[in-house]
């Protein structure tokens, strides 16, 4: 058994205050507060914050975290990593309670991509309040999916289909998206040379209306877009992607395609039905 979902993700960043106007007036997070009082902690759902950024010198992403559905799938996955080769560290008591989970490991990923397993979500019961968005859609399908890249896709490819048991929904040329659960794709590969680092961000929102009045509020505050409004043509979402503070793209989206039984893979020869024009980062 393999990962579950795509639980959270941890960002550091130089610029904590542009992250805290993003997450808050852009995304619409609900912002709480957390075991670091520097950092910024944002819930989605009943989850613990799924997305924490932490100021430091330079920006990076920290960790993407898979959840796994218990301690026992947990230790069966950590044996498998360590059989490849790949060394793995248990998170400590300290490191649980930031993140509020009942057990995590981390390892780089053979793209160099730094990941963390955990089972056990410490759940929060204050209902959540996203005044900005309708709802996110998480619950089984986890917080939405991201995109790194790898100098060698294939290699790191192999890794998550045959170790972490994600499977492959389709190609992209050279790029993989794969699935863990009902959710098209929670996780990409695009090669770059260079180390492996994150790409895009993505979270769904629940209505056609709540990505609409997300790109109007992008225009108001100025935030530079990547990809306008489209439609993909792989899980048929509608979305338009802005650059973060970090550009890494952030990408909010509606209405993705569920693969409640599995299909074969298939490859796209476009991104989009429609839409998703380009524009490169800032400077
Ligand atoms: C093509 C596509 C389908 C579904 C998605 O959710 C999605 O984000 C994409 C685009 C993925 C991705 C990107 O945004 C930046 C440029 C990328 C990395 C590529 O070079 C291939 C895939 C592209
Ligand atoms: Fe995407």
């Amino acid at each position: 058994m393999g990962v579950h979902s795509l639980g959270y993700i941890r960002l550091a960043t130089s610029d904590i205050d542009a992250w805290k106007r993003f997450g808050d007036e852009f995304v619409g997070f609900m912002r709480v507060d957390g075991a670091d009082p520097a950092s910024l902690y944002f819930r989605m759902d009943d989850h613990p914050a799924r997305l924490v950024v932490a100021p430091a010198d330079e920006s990076s992403c920290t960790a993407i975290g898979f959840e796994v559905m218990n301690r026992r799938v947990l230790d069966e996955l950590v044996h498998a990593i360590t059989a490849e080769g790949i060394e793995v560290a248990t998170g400590s008591a300290d490191e649980c309670a930031e993140r509020r989970v009942s057990g995590f490991v981390r390892f780089a990923d053979p793209g160099g991509n730094p990941i963390e397993l955990f089972y056990g979500p410490i759940l929060d019961h204050v209902p959540v309040n996203t005044p900005l968005v309708s709802e996110f859609v998480t619950g089984d399908m986890g917080l939405g999916h991201v995109i790194v890249t790898a100098e060698d896709v294939e290699k790191s490819f192999d890794f998550y289909s045959r170790i972490l048991g994600f499977v492959e929904r389709n190609t992209a040329g050279p790029t993989y998206f794969m699935g863990c659960n009902p959710r098209h794709h929670s996780f990409g590969i695009a090669p770059k040379p260079g180390p492996g680092r994150t790409v895009h961000i993505m979270v769904e929102a629940k209505t056609l209306d709540d990505v609409g009045i997300a790109l109007d509020r992008a225009y108001a505050m100025e935030l530079p877009m990547m990809h306008t409004l489209g439609k993909h043509t792989n899980d048929q979402m509608v979305s338009f992607y802005v650059w973060s503070p970090d550009n890494y793209a952030f990408e909010f989206g509606w209405d993705g395609l569920r693969v409640t039984d599995e299909v074969p893979t298939y490859a796209i020869t476009e991104g989009a039905l429609w839409g998703h024009r380009f524009s490169p980062p800032p400077q």
